[in-house]
């Protein structure tokens, strides 16, 4: 294995950029959207079928895989990538975002979280040394920072504090991660829609030195103007020639304006948790399969989608299985909304490439406004 993990930015048109992330499982192209894997799989999907879509990287998650099947478990059964069968780049999530939204009975101090599994009540603790030594385990090839994002609202103070502990354990994080050629480990930036928490968290990251930089504590609530308003200037507070990652976002337009602000990674669990409620996402919008509407519409999702659910089947039939219930009515509509996002993060990887990325926002916009979907 290569001790390779760099990034090399292709081009730049405005603060959005273009580039490849090399790695020695493969390259991920940016901007890239990165679908989530969380237990080891991407709900009603194939490995290979979302190797299909154009994916070049999911996501895993050190909270779901540590309580069931446990770390230690996958590593002696060959790692992640040998156990779920999808031999490129994962990413995993830390785990203290998971803690913080589903475990029960937590006791979070300096040292770390105390937890009770949302599965069957066990007791756990993920500190940042443990947390490394689960991404390790699970062999991830881009490792995230153990943090603390706080639930909103929060005041500045709880903010702050929850900010400050987060660098703390990102200086731990880095410590007991090690020297690892060919594995990253990405810092992330708190410090809620305040502008001088979020410098003061990234100045703070830097100081420690990181292979990627996500910016966290976003995409909780905030909604979409807030979320803007801090990416406006988060972005330019990191280093320019890491890779640049956005937790959580989003739906599709939070994703083009991410990308228009300087956003190299994203993830979201929308497309396939959406794709399991009916909701499909097109260039004109999104709409619900289950909708009366398409009982009898012989036409595809979106004639101008070449994934498997729009070239073989129409509305109509689509619609029938979703009423259903019927397995392959998840299955379609999510490899659907992955193509889809997957046709959206190439469209921008183009646009920026030929310096045309503000036409390009202007006819995703205008395409939406006409609706008609
Ligand atoms: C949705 N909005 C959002 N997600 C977020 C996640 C990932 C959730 C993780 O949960 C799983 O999806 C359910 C995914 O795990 C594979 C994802 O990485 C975050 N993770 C960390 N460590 N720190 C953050 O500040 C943070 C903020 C988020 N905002
Ligand atoms: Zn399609």
């Amino acid at each position: 294995m290569t001790a390779a993990f760099n990034f090399d930015v292709t081009a730049i048109d405005g603060a959005a950029r273009t580039g490849v992330i090399a790695t020695p499982r493969g390259a991920i192209r940016t901007p890239a959207f990165m679908p989530v894997g969380t237990a080891g799989t991407v709900k009603a999907m194939l490995p290979e079928s979302v190797a299909a879509t154009g994916a070049d990287i999911l996501l895993g998650n050190t909270y779901h895989l540590m309580l069931r099947p446990g770390a230690e478990r996958v590593a002696r059964l060959g790692g992640l990538h040998r156990f779920m069968h999808w031999e490129r780049p994962i990413l995993t999530d830390s785990g203290g975002f998971q803690v913080m939204s589903l475990a029960g009975l937590r006791k979070l101090t300096e040292h770390g979280v105390t937890f009770k599994s949302h599965i069957d009540g066990s007791r756990h603790e993920l500190t940042p040394e443990r947390s490394m030594e689960i991404q390790r385990l699970l062999g991830s090839d881009i490792v995230m920072c153990f943090d603390e994002c706080p639930a909103l609202p929060a005041s500045d103070d709880e903010v702050a504090r929850a900010m400050r502990l987060s660098m703390r354990w990102a200086e731990r994080s880095r410590a007991a991660f090690g020297d690892r050629p060919g594995h990253a480990l990405f810092g992330i930036m708190q410090g809620g829609v305040n502008r001088e928490l979020r410098e003061e968290s990234a100045e703070a990251l830097k100081a420690i030195g990181f292979d990627g930089y996500a910016v966290g504590g976003l995409a909780v609530g905030e909604g979409q103007a807030a979320m803007f308003g801090v990416l406006d200037y988060a972005p330019g507070f990191l280093p320019a020639e890491k890779p640049r990652y956005l937790m959580g976002v989003g739906k599709p337009e939070d994703i083009v304006g991410a990308v228009a602000r300087g956003i190299d990674m994203m993830d979201c669990v929308l497309p396939t948790r959406s794709g399991r409620t009916g909701q499909v996402f097109t260039r004109r919008g999104a709409l619900n399969i289950k909708n009366a509407r398409h009982q009898d519409d012989p036409r595809p999702i979106d004639e101008a989608c070449t994934c498997p659910a729009c070239r073989n089947y129409s509305r109509a039939y689509l619609h029938h299985v979703f009423r259903a219930q019927e397995i392959i009515a998840s299955m379609l509509l999510t490899w659907h909304n992955l193509h889809y996002y997957q046709e959206l993060m190439a469209g921008m990887r183009a646009a920026i490439a030929e310096g045309r990325f503000a036409a390009w926002q202007a006819g995703f916009h205008a395409l939406r406004e006409e609706g008609d979907v």
